[in-house]
This record gives structure tokens, C-alpha cells and sequence, in this order.
């Protein structure tokens, strides 16, 4: 079941189009990511399905609502994730949690999710106090304190050590786990690797690929040496083989499936003698670039 529709999205801000039909939709219990250059209208969309923003055409649905239409019951059972300026820096901890506790009729036990989220100790300290890890967590803990049935979640990791980042992705496994569905708004490749079930790539105020992210990354690889003797031929019919391209001795095969060894056999077979090979595995990173036009900062 499909938890938003998102379908010919538009907005225009004078006369600069920002999204120019948006289409997607998030199914239920998923990690969905977004993910894009900046400024190609990945908060402007996620604003639109929250409510925030009204759309200028197209429609939106979330959990069969209209955001702006039955903003109030789209809200009680969203999340979202606050950015650094939205608390006051004096306010406690437990304090910030138990007052976005008050807006929903059906909140969780705010307690449990200081437990969760490593935040117990902290629970008296003020928000200015805490470490950047610590207001991130703070952060999650808010956008789910709601017990929403879809989170929004932007920039989860930014300021983390590794091993917090490693920390953060495994609980937001276990959000999906216990069946909220994750809107992850990300500029890592790791973390949207790592934790999203689809992903849509944003250009240009459109979706322009929506995939896995192995799906996106595509099979093909890329197969590179250098010839140091004999002479190559008749790689380009080998099976799996999709391409190959010289420059002087310097050579690149692309190709897919068990290619390699294909290449590899038949280079020996015909004595032809190489160095420095290596084999490279097409990344979300390179599928991002080869989409946008851009890589990825
Ligand atoms: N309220 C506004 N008024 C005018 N222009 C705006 C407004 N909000 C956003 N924009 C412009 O709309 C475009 C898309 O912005 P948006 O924040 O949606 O992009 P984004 O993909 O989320 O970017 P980033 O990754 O940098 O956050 C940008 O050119 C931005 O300057």
C-alpha cells in the first residue's frame, strides 16, 4: 500500500520553476531516500507532502489525505525532523520531548525514547549543551515522539563521528522495523546505500530515476589495464563484454555478469600479457553523476 502519491508536482516561486511534475510514491514500511544536487527542490517537495508548502498543480496524498486540505490529521501521524535553529537553547532536554509529546493525541512514552536514543543522562541537560551527536539524536527522538506512521527525516547523519553515524543507522533500521515508514532525505551515497529500499533521484525540479540503489548502481562494471604484450582482439564478442575502449596500450572493458574472467581467459589464451589490472564496481556515486550531470558534494 502506498503511504504518499505524489503525482505532477508543480511549484513556482516568481519565475523560478522549482519542481516541474514530481511523481512518486512511498510504500508502506519503506525507507525511502531522496536524493539530488542542491537546490533541485528536494525540500520543497518533502515540505509539500508535509503541509507546509502549497503546491502550485498536482496532487499529493499522504495516508490518503490532502496535506494542506486535512493538514491537522495528516500532522497528528507525521514526524518530522526539526533543523539546529527550531529550539531554544535553554530548553531541557525532557522538556523538549515532553512538549512535542502534547501535540498528539496518541504519543509515546517519551522516556523510551531517551533509552533508545542513548539520551537518558542527558535528560536535564539544556539543548544548547549538548553535543552535535546528542541534538541529532534529540532530533530523531522528536520527529518520532509523535508515534507517527511516517517519518521525515533530513541530513540524519550530518555532524557524526563514524561510529555514531553506524549508531544512528542501525536504530533508524529498527523505526522501519517496528513499521514507520522513513522519508530520508540524504547527501551521503553510504547512508542511502546502507539504510533506503528505493530511492529517487531529484534534477532540475524532476524525479529522474527512482530505484534501489543497486538497481540504479547497475550491473556493469568496469574492467581496466594496460597492454604490455602481444595483440588484443575479439574482446568486444566475449560474453557479458558491453564495451571497450583504447587509448594507446591503456585499455577499459565494461561489461556485466562474470565478464572479467571471460576477458581474462581469453587474453591468456591468446598470449597477450597485461599489468596493472583492476576491476571497478559501478557506484550509486557514478549512476548519481551519470543522471544529473553532477557529482555529488
Ligand atoms: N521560499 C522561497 N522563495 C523563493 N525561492 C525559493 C524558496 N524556497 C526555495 N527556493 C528556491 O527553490 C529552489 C529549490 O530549493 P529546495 O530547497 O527545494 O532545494 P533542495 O534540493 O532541497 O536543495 P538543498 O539540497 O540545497 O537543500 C532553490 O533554487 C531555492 O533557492
Amino acid at each position: 500500500m502506498a503511504v504518499i502519491e505524489v503525482t505532477d508536482l508543480r511549484k513556482r516561486y516568481a519565475d523560478l520553476t522549482v519542481l516541474d511534475g514530481v511523481s512518486f510514491s512511498v510504500e508502506e514500511g519503506e525507507i525511502f531516500g531522496i536524493l539530488g544536487p542542491n537546490g533541485t527542490g528536494k525540500t520543497t517537495t518533502v515540505e509539500c507532502v508535509e503541509g507546509l508548502r502549497r503546491p502550485d498543480g498536482g496532487t499529493i496524498r499522504v495516508l490518503g489525505l490532502d496535506p494542506v486540505e486535512d493538514a491537522r490529521r495528516v500532522r497528528e501521524q507525521i514526524g518530522v525532523q526539526l533543523q539546529q535553529t527550531q529550539l531554544p537553547e535553554n530548553i531541557k532536554v525532557w522538556e523538549a520531548l515532553d512538549l512535542y509529546a502534547s501535540f498528539y493525541a496518541a504519543p509515546r512514552d517519551w522516556r523510551e525514547l531517551l533509552e533508545e536514543w542513548g539520551l537518558a543522562d542527558k535528560r536535564n541537560a539544556r539543548f544548547g549543551k549538548l553535543s552535535g551527536g546528542q541534538k541529532q539524536r534529540l532530533f530523531i527522538a522528536l520527529a518520532l515522539v509523535g508515534n507517527p506512521r511516517v517519518a521525515f527525516l533530513d541530513e540524519l547523519t550530518t555532524g557524526l563521528d563514524p561510529q555514531a553515524r553506524r549508531a544512528t543507522w542501525e536504530l533508524i533500521k529498527q523505526v522501519r522495523a517496528g513499521g514507520v515508514t522513513v522519508v530520508l532525505v540524504s547527501h551521503f551515497m553510504d547512508e542511502v546505500e546502507e539504510l533506503c529500499d528505493r530511492v529517487a533521484v531529484f534534477n532540475r525540479g524532476r524525479v529522474v530515476a527512482i530505484d534501489t540503489p543497486a538497481g540504479l548502481a547497475g550491473g556493469e562494471h568496469r574492467m581496466r589495464f594496460t597492454v604490455m604484450t602481444g595483440e588484443m582482439t575479439g574482446v568486444e564478442g566475449l560474453p557479458g563484454v558491453t564495451g571497450v575502449s583504447r587509448e594507446g596500450n591503456r585499455v577499459v572493458v565494461t561489461g556485466t555478469g562474470d565478464f572479467a574472467t571471460a576477458v581474462t581467459a581469453h587474453l591468456a589464451r591468446h598470449q597477450v600479457l597485461v599489468s596493472d589490472l583492476r576491476i571497478d564496481k559501478r557506484t550509486l556515486e557514478d549512476a548519481f553523476t551519470a543522471l544529473t550531470g553532477r557529482s555529488f558534494d
